[in-house]
C-alpha cells in the first residue's frame, strides 16, 4: 500500500536502535529506500531528538511512512503526534498494526522494543505496510482528529 518510489523513514533511541537497525536491513532486503535518523548505539539519548526528524519526513511527503520505536513506544508516540499530519500509532502485535492502518490511517507505526521480540517487530511492519485504510465511516472520525 506505500510505493516504493519513497523512503521509509525510520527513528529509534537507544532501547530501539537495535529493532530500528534490524527493520531498516529487512526494509532494504525488500527494495525499500530507507531514510535512518538515528540513534545508533546503546548510548542514553532523548527521543524526541529522533522522533520528530522522522515524523517531519513523513510529514512533509519526504517519506512514504514512517517507524519509530523506543522502549515503551509511549515516548515516540506522544512525540510524532504533534506534528499535525502524523496520525502515529503504538503497536504490539500483528492485529493492532493492520487496525491502526484500516481504522486510523496511521503514516507512522510506533514499535515498543522492550515488549516485543523483533520477529513481532517485523511482522507488524509486513502488515502495517500491506494493509490499506478502510476509509467509510473510518474516514469520518480520522477527520476529526485534528483540533489545530
Ligand atoms: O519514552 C519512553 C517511555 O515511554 C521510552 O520507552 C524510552 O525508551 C524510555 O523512557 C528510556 O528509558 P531509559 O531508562 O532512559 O532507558
Amino acid at each position: 500500500m506505500f510505493s516504493k518510489e519513497l523512503p521509509v523513514a525510520i527513528g529509534a533511541d537507544h532501547a530501539g536502535f537495535e529493532y530500528k537497525d534490524a527493520l531498516a536491513a529487512y526494509l532494504r532486503d525488500k527494495g525499500f529506500q530507507v531514510k535512518d535518523f538515528g540513534t545508533n548505539g546503546p548510548a542514553s539519548v532523548d527521543y524526541p531528538d529522533f522522533a520528530h526528524p522522522t515524523a517531519q519526513s513523513v510529514a512533509s511527503g519526504e517519506a512514504a511512512f514512517g517507524i519509530l520505536v523506543c522502549g515503551s513506544a509511549n515516548g515516540v508516540a506522544i512525540t510524532a503526534n504533534k506534528h499535525a499530519e502524523i496520525r502515529a500509532g503504538l503497536c504490539w502485535n500483528t492485529e493492532v498494526a493492520s487496525l491502526v492502518r484500516q481504522h486510523n490511517d496511521a503514516n507512522i507505526i510506533c514499535i515498543p522494543a522492550r515488549f516485543v521480540d523483533i520477529q513481532t517487530a517485523i511482522s507488524m511492519v509486513e502488515i502495517f505496510m500491506a494493509t490499506a485504510f478502510e476509509g467509510g465511516r473510518h474516514a469520518n472520525r480520522v477527520a476529526k482528529i485534528s483540533c489545530n
